[in-house]
């Protein structure tokens, strides 16, 4: 199978903020007007989705993931999306983590879990394939208003003991790529997320 070509966008540098390490993940609100959530939400329907695959095999896994995943491409539309995600969640590295982080190496992704077939994603882990870059942040960007769904909690579990990232639409929620998480089933209504994942260097 030929290979993808590393797909890099660039982070911008944050020098280090003085701060502590989160005790599962780090949030931010407000990123986004409603009415540039409505595009962003928008421009992600117009594309084509596709179930989500998961596991060594990359197969369709309904008891580990039950999701429909679109490509959102950092195109001249998506251009100012991503660039005031990418700054957000720079200096929110900066401050909370201090990796060592390069980029993203694919684009965002658009989920949407469906409360009619009780879209889930069972507890796993974000580990990159062994060709590409190693993940080391995983975001979730909520994309719906918590009233719009029932279920649908992104879980952390960090200390054995798992925490509900905030739900509110508008929320980036950052965390170590390596930290076991789920989304429980969505019992009602539909659940949108942007995910994404920033690489860098293995940690050494
Ligand atoms: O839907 C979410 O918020 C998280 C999805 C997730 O964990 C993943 O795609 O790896
Ligand atoms: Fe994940």
């Amino acid at each position: 199978m030929p290979m993808r070509p590393l797909y890099i966008i660039p982070i911008p540098p944050t020098p280090p903020i003085p701060g502590r390490l989160p005790e599962a993940f780090v949030s931010r609100q407000g990123l986004f007007s409603d009415e540039e959530m409505d595009r962003i939400q928008q421009a992600a329907l117009h594309r084509e989705s596709r179930r989500v695959v998961v596991g060594l095999d990359n197969k369709v896994d309904p008891d580990g993931n039950l999701s429909f995943v679109r490509h959102l491409p950092p195109n001249k539309e998506m251009q100012w999306a991503y660039q005031r995600i990418l700054d957000v969640i720079s200096e929110l590295n900066a401050r909370h983590f201090q990796f060592d982080i390069t980029g993203i190496d694919e684009p965002l992704y658009h989920v949407t879990y469906e409360g009619n077939e009780k879209g889930h994603y069972n507890w796993h882990i974000d580990a990159n394939a062994p060709d590409r870059p190693r993940r080391k942040l995983a975001i979730t960007f909520q994309m719906s208003h918590p009233n719009e769904y029932e279920g649908g909690d992104l879980e952390i579990n960090m200390t054995g003991i798992p925490v509900t990232a905030p739900k509110e639409r508008g929320t980036l929620v950052m965390f170590p790529a390596n930290h076991i998480h789920r989304v429980t089933p969505v019992t009602k209504g539909t659940r949108c997320a942007l995910v994404t994942w920033i690489v860098g260097p293995p940690f050494k």
